[in-house]
């Protein structure tokens, strides 16, 4: 009742009207910290329904008040939701309230505004990762660098099966992805048109982190 990774496409791109019309008020710089961060939870939602298509199921004997029946259950060890820090947090905390067995870890990750690199500075992940569904989750998929980075350290961790999680998408990252990871689907709400000099989603929404958190 699971399906295999080849039934899995490389990208979804999640076009129901909640999640667009969502995502067009976060876009929108007028939209304040607070909303922000509350509509990053809502979709969230949304798009993990989307991402655990396929989890393995097994049929669990149960009763009903009218009868015994073999009911559909999750199946297999709980899966890995891995937040790619600080932004990654913004979509964790919708996925765990529809998921909240799950286990979670961190990979804490900062773009250097000049070079565009990854620069780490925290990994904590669950056990096991091997036996395990995991999905990583980043609002922003831009150059590709931070996620390509993060799912080189899951995979060393011994993840094998992992997908991808975020709310932007601009074509380079995906591409990006695809060379270094074809093995990673990638779920996103939208695909931009492209990045700016600085390495910006365009039109995009600005720098998640910042608009989540208040920072600058
Ligand atoms: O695809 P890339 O070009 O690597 O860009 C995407 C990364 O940039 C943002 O993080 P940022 O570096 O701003 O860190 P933050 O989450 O702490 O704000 C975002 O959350 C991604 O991790
Ligand atoms: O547009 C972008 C690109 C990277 N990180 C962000 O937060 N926003
Ligand atoms: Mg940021």
């Amino acid at each position: 009742m699971s399906e295999t990774l080849h039934d899995v496409p490389h990208l979804t791109v999640v076009d129901h009207p909640l999640v667009q019309h969502k995502l067009s008020l976060m876009r929108d710089k007028e939209t304040s910290t607070g909303s922000f961060r509350r509509l990053l939870r809502e979709i969230s939602q949304l798009l993990a329904y989307e991402i655990t298509r396929g989890m393995p199921m097994t049929l669990e004997q149960i009763e009903t008040p009218l009868m015994e029946m073999d009911a559909p259950v999750l199946d297999g060890k709980k899966l890995a939701l891995i937040s790619i820090l600080r932004a990654g947090n913004g979509l964790l905390d919708g996925v765990l309230e529809l998921i909240p067995s799950a286990r979670v870890g961190f990979v804490g990750l900062y773009r250097d505004e000049k070079t565009l690199e990854p620069v780490q500075y925290y990994f904590k992940v669950p056990e096991a990762l091997e036996d395990r569904l995991v999905i990583a989750v980043d609002p922003m998929l831009a150059t590709g660098n931070s996620s390509v980075a993060a799912i080189d350290l899951l995979k060393e961790a011994g993840a094998t099966n992992i997908r991808f999680l975020c709310l932007l998408a601009a074509p380079e990252g995906i591409e990006r992805m695809k060379k270094a990871h074809p093995d990673v689907p990638i779920v996103t709400a939208a695909v931009d048109s492209g990045l700016t000099d600085k390495g910006y989603i365009y039109p995009g929404l600005g720098d998640a982190g910042d608009r989540m958190f208040g920072t600058k």
